[in-house]
């Protein structure tokens, strides 16, 4: 497929998902294991669920010995771009909870830089119009 100078964008990689073509990315390396979905001693399930994804975590997980590390050139299939090697930090729930909570806590702060000096002025304005009532005498 190609040439294999190429660095692989994520898009090439993901197309490789099923049983028939079956791909893997692991630490920004891509690796063609369809010929070895019936020989993983891990079985094919964890392949085919990585497939056409990053599984780097995954292979870490999974404490693959200096074996399964040399096997690893016999699939190699190409070098992903490595721009794109972010994409696999997906699990972004923790930092967007943040920015909710920054959120809301910036509106609080511009609510109160308003309502603040309103209050002030309305202080002062009842003020001044209780001191024009008293008798001038
Ligand atoms: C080209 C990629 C891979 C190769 C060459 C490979 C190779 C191997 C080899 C040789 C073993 C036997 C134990 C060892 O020598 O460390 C193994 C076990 C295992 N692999 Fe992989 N593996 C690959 C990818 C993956 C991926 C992506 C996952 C998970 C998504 C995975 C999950 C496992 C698990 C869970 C075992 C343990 C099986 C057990 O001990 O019961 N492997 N793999």
């Amino acid at each position: 497929m190609g040439s294999d100078n190429k660095a692989l964008t994520l898009a090439e990689i993901s197309i490789h998902n099923n049983s028939k073509d079956c791909w893997v990315i692991i630490n920004a390396k891509a690796y063609d294991v369809t010929n070895f979905l019936a020989d993983h001693p891990g079985g094919d399930e964890v392949l085919l669920a990585a497939a056409g994804k990053d599984a780097s975590e995954e292979f870490e997980d999974a404490g693959h010995g200096s074996a399964a590390r040399l096997m690893l050139d016999e699939f190699y299939a190409g070098e992903m771009d490595p721009s794109i090697t972010e994409t696999r930090s997906k699990y972004v729930p923790p930092k967007q909870l943040r920015e909710d909570e920054e959120k809301s806590s910036g509106l609080l702060a511009k609510l109160l830089l308003i309502l603040v000096p309103l209050a002030i002025l309305g202080l002062g304005s009842a003020g001044l119009h209780l001191f024009s009532l008293l008798p001038s005498t």
